[in-house]
């Protein structure tokens, strides 16, 4: 029976990249997607600046909107202080599979909270499920037109605290319109954007930054 996407990125781990080398598993996806098959991790020059937010925030709790097959979710916990922790919301099982066997190749399950569901369910329960205070550190990387919503809804729910980082993939193509209007022209966020490229393309995309500001 033919292969997922998904199924070729981890096969393409398991034969290229060495076990408990997580910046290893990282380049085998990166090889992989850039002259294989395109597919929608963060990839390698937007990665780039996803290091150095991660490196200077040094964040000890981070929330990941959006798992796909772990790319980004094995890049930022590679880079996580001992003690920290990055919870990771999924709602597709079949992707969830993958991303699990990706970050275990990795050798990052003790870092790594994988959570299948819906963001806007999983959210009002971080606190109380997952002993959530807030987060230092959100990766959004999920469906484009639920950046918003789920801003808000962190905001609601207390888990951003004053300095809390959002940083938002996509914000250019495929785009996140509301979004970026609404970081940009809200009094309560600093944000800031990084120009880039579309994973393993020459289109042009970027990351933007947003401080919260309490
Ligand atoms: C609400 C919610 N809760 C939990 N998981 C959620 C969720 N919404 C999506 N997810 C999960 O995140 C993943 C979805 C990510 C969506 N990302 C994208 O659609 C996406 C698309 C492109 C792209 C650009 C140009 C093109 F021509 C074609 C595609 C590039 C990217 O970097 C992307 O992240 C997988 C999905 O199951
Ligand atoms: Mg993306």
């Amino acid at each position: 029976t033919q292969s997922t996407r998904p199924q070729r990125i981890l096969g393409a781990v398991q034969q290229n990249a060495t076990r408990g080398d997580p910046r290893s598993v990282v380049r085998a996806i990166d090889q992989y997607c850039r002259n294989q098959e395109w597919a929608m991790n963060v990839g390698d020059e937007k990665g780039c600046i996803l290091d150095s937010v991660v490196s200077e925030v040094n964040p000890a709790t981070v929330l990941e909107l959006g798992t796909y097959c772990g790319y980004s979710t094995v890049r930022i916990a590679s880079l996580l202080p001992p003690h920290a922790k990055l919870i990771t919301l999924e709602f597709n099982p079949e992707f969830a599979v993958i991303a699990r066997q990706v970050i275990a190749w990795a050798g990052l399950e003790d870092k790594i909270q994988l959570v299948e569901g819906a963001s806007g369910d999983l959210i009002p329960k971080m606190k109380e499920q997952f002993g959530v205070e807030t987060f230092d550190l959100v990766f959004l990387d999920h469906w484009k037109d639920r950046y918003l919503p789920d801003t808000k809804l962190m905001e609601e729910c207390g888990l951003l605290r004053k300095g809390s980082v959002l940083l938002a993939d996509n914000v250019i193509c495929p785009g996140t319109p509301d979004y970026l209007e609404f970081v940009r022209s809200s009094p309560r966020y600093e944000s800031q954007y990084f120009k880039s490229h579309l994973e393993y393309t020459k289109v042009e995309d970027g990351l933007e930054k947003s401080v919260f500001l309490g």
